[in-house]
């Protein structure tokens, strides 16, 4: 029987945040990324955005709902206006992405950094969004849909990330709440769910600060 690839240790050292991904784009990673920037006192940074031509964009969201001043965002290293991976965003408005030069921003508050869809969003041609991961260094919080479905969009993330030695914080799992899949997927993915979201009517700073107040601090999510 295939099992996952065994899970990397978390870091022996604080890392300096976490980057969240999830297991496809629209999955509400903006929410999460919302919900710890404001429960850990981050700094939030969305290095790859695209798709301005018809959003605001995560950072105006995160800013907005996580009520952040100024100095606790990073602004997006690219910003594109096509709804597309970046690397078809950026081929449409002819610019060249050098997505290896990016590295983290040099402060000190926690990071949330977000990324861009799944984990096997081209940004180049030679370069997935997991490689950007393991580039920054920053261990992952994945954010996973809790119903049908999930068990295997999030074991195959977890995999890819294990294979590459991306060490995982846990799963945020997002939508009506699933114990069963809660629960096979810390067994079977070795792995723990950091939260629970569950389907909120309105999305108001309000909503983000009364869940974010029950949150684990920063620290203790690295335990
Ligand atoms: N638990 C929830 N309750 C209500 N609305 C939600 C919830 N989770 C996500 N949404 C909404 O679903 C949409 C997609 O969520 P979100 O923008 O966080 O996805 P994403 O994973 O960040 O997408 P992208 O890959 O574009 O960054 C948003 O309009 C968001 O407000
Ligand atoms: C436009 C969208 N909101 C994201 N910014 C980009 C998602 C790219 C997904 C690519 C894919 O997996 O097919
Ligand atoms: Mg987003």
């Amino acid at each position: 029987m295939t099992s996952l690839f065994s899970p990397p240790a978390l870091p022996t050292t604080p890392p300096r945040g976490v980057f969240v991904t999830g297991t496809d784009t629209g999955i509400g990673k903006t929410l999460a990324s919302a919900l710890l920037t404001h429960a850990w006192g981050a700094t939030y940074w969305k290095p790859l955005q695209t798709g301005l031509a018809e959003e605001a964009g995560d950072t105006a969201t995160v800013r907005h709902l996580a009520s952040l001043p100024p100095q606790r965002i990073i602004s997006p290293a690219y910003a594109l206006q096509a709804p597309l991976a970046p690397e078809a965003a950026a081929r449409q408005e002819g610019i060249t992405l050098a997505p290896e030069t990016l590295t983290l921003p040099n402060i000190e508050a926690p990071l949330v950094v977000e990324g861009a869809g799944g984990l096997m969003v081209p940004i180049t041609s030679s370069m997935m969004m997991i490689d950007l991961i393991a580039q920054l260094g920053l261990p992952v919080v994945l954010v996973t849909r809790s119903g049908l479905g999930t068990l295997n969009h999030s074991l195959l993330s977890l995999e890819a990330l294990y294979r590459r030695s991306i060490p995982v914080l846990g799963f945020i799992s997002n939508g009506p709440e699933n114990k069963d899949n809660q629960q096979s997927l810390e067994r079977l993915g070795q792995t723990r769910c950091l939260f629970h979201i569950n389907p909120m009517p309105t999305l108001s700073p309000a909503h983000v600060q009364n869940i974010a107040q029950y949150l684990p601090s920063f620290t203790d999510s690295l335990t």
